[in-house]
């Protein structure tokens, strides 16, 4: 095979509590996470010479800060032959909104070139190269929807229910680093026990979430808006907003209210990636299993 197309799906983080901050700076987490089956789509090819090419490039993002690039470029040195590859990114993921996109494209960049470049690297092998590139990229390397601890890459899998989500993105560009900076950040939730039921997301909070309404006023906004339809939550350091519905009709309703300053992406909740789902329909069918 030479070609090879993959989802890079979304995240949400459910909940998202912060408990305490390491000495390195970053901050350790425990996190609800549940992909989406909205997603970017990434092309593969593979090609004769020893090159990389990645198209189209993103508004604002060197060739070298690519995510996609850099993924590439960490896989490249356990090639047994030089052949390059080229990528083309269909980008569907609102940038710096808090549902991954940058992380996923990188982990089904690892996925598709351990599979193309046949280097049989395990999934634990890409997750460690993975989480170089950022704290997010484990999770989709693994693929299973999971309650996440540490920076985000010790990973337990669970079962949250698959929802459908109205996500609401307020148009404005939140800064992971920023946030996480912020002197009135939230830090000392209390880590969870054993006994606290971690799929039920809705009573659990996302610490981000006032922090980031108070600093931009268009995510209050779109908050206030969402909770007519039910409670709603920050993803990650945001920019989106999530809310979600029982049926995609329900969903399909409100977002068809929404008011045209925010921009809408309907999607069902999923507990194992469409990459994975991808690849092991491939997998499967070029073994004939
Ligand atoms: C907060 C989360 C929750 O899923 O998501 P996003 O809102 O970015 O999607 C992630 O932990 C983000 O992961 P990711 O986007 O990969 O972050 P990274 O590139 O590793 O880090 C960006 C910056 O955020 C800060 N950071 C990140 C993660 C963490 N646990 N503690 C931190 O303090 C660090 O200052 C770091 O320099
Ligand atoms: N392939 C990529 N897709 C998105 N963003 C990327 C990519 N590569 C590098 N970046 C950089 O990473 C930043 C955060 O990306 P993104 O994953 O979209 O945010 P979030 O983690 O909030 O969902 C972007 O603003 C951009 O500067």
């Amino acid at each position: 095979m030479t070609r090879l197309t993959l989802p890079a799906p979304a995240k949400l983080n459910l909940f998202l509590h912060i408990t305490g901050r390491r000495k390195d700076g970053y901050h350790e987490l425990e996190t609800l996470f549940q992909f989406l089956t909205l997603a970017d789509q990434l092309h593969f090819q593979l090609v004769a010479e020893d090159v990389i090419r990645v198209s189209p490039s993103l508004p604002g993002v060197a060739l070298q800060d690519h995510l996609v690039f850099r993924a590439a470029q960490l896989l490249a040195p356990y090639r047994s032959d030089a052949r390059g590859i080229q990528i083309e990114i269909e980008k569907n993921l609102p940038m710096g909104g808090g549902v991954g996109g940058g992380s996923s494209d990188a982990a089904t960049t690892l996925l598709a070139l351990n599979y193309l470049w046949e280097l049989n690297l395990s999934l634990e092998q890409l997750a460690i190269l993975g989480l170089k590139l950022g704290a997010d990229v484990p999770i989709f390397v693994y693929g299973a929807a999971s309650f996440a601890q540490g920076v985000g890459e010790k990973l337990t899998p669970v079962t949250p229910p698959e929802n459908w989500y109205l996500l609401v993105h307020p148009g404005v560009h939140i800064s992971t680093a920023a946030v996480f900076s912020h002197p009135e950040l939230p830090r000392n939730t209390p880590k969870l026990t054993a006994n606290d039921p971690i799929t039920d997301w809705q009573i659990h909070h996302n610490d981000c979430e006032s922090l980031v309404c108070s600093l931009y006023p268009q995510v209050a906004t779109a908050r206030e808006w969402l909770l007519k339809y039910g409670p709603s939550r920050l993803t990650g350091t945001g920019a989106c907003l999530f809310t979600c519905f029982s049926s995609e009709n329900e969903a399909r309703q409100a977002l068809h209210a929404l008011p045209s300053t925010f921009r809408g992406f309907l999607a069902r909740g999923v507990n194992r990636s469409p990459a994975h789902v991808a690849l092991a329909a491939l997998t499967e069918a070029s073994t004939g299993a």
